[in-house]
């Protein structure tokens, strides 16, 4: 066990393939025990009714809950134990119930806001973008958000153009400028992710 986890954030626009690059960090460090963390976790609750929560901007930074993220963050930086929330897509609220979350030796992180806020850049280790063409993440977002999270084409285009597309770069594609490694073409550059994984190891292996 390591003394401090090492802290991971792993950013990009919405499709990008974060998830993707987290799931390969997570399986790559074998022997050592690895949580995930996803910023959509923390969304703001809304009282508002489901018509009027479709119009949310969930693509703003004020749309998150961040002081509770960074408390959550502090706390596993700590080894003390967490509860993270969980999301609701389809009803666009979180849901009643939280994830009970160990400490682990490595946490990562992440979501599309996570290097926007600077005192949670100030708790990661290694910070990475993972950079997609904007027509590429289109394409998987609608396919994605057709499947798995119960939208309408309609719905996934008008959302796009007025908020995720504007709020993409006017906030997520600035905060490249933080990040300590830049993974073009997301989840299948295993070239990067292989150097990715080599770092995090020998920091693992360093601070054990
Ligand atoms: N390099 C890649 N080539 C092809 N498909 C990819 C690549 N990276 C990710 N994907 C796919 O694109 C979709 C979105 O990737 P995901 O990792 O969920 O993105 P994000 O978490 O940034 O929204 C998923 O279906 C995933 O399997
Ligand atoms: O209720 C919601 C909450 C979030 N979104 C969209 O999700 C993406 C972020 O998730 P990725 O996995 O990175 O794509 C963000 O662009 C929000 O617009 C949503 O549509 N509805």
């Amino acid at each position: 066990m390591v003394q401090k986890p090492i802290i991971i954030g792993v950013t990009g626009g919405s499709g990008s393939g974060k998830t993707t690059v987290s799931q390969r960090i997570y399986e790559s460090v074998a022997g050592h025990s690895v949580a995930m963390i996803q910023q959509d976790a923390y969304y703001k609750h809304s009282d508002l009714p489901i018509e009027k929560r479709r119009q949310i901007n969930f693509d703003h930074p004020l749309s998150f809950d961040t002081d509770r993220l960074l408390a959550d963050l502090q706390k596993l930086s700590d080894r003390q134990a967490v509860d993270v929330p969980i999301y609701d897509y389809k009803l666009r609220n979180p849901s009643a119930e939280t994830r009970h979350q160990e400490p682990k030796d490595v946490v990562i992180i992440e979501g599309i806001l996570i290097l926007d806020d600077e005192r949670l850049r100030d708790l990661m280790d290694i910070k990475v973008y993972v950079d997609t063409d904007d027509d590429i993440r289109l394409l998987r977002r609608v396919e994605r958000d057709i499947h798995e999270r119960g939208r309408s084409v309609e719905n996934v285009f008008a959302q796009y153009l007025k908020t995720v597309k504007p709020m993409y770069h006017q906030f997520i594609e600035p905060t490249k400028r933080y990040a300590d490694v830049i993974i073009p073409e997301g989840g299948e550059n295993s070239v990067a992710i292989d150097l990715l994984v080599t770092k995090v190891r020998s920091v693992l292996k360093h601070e054990g």
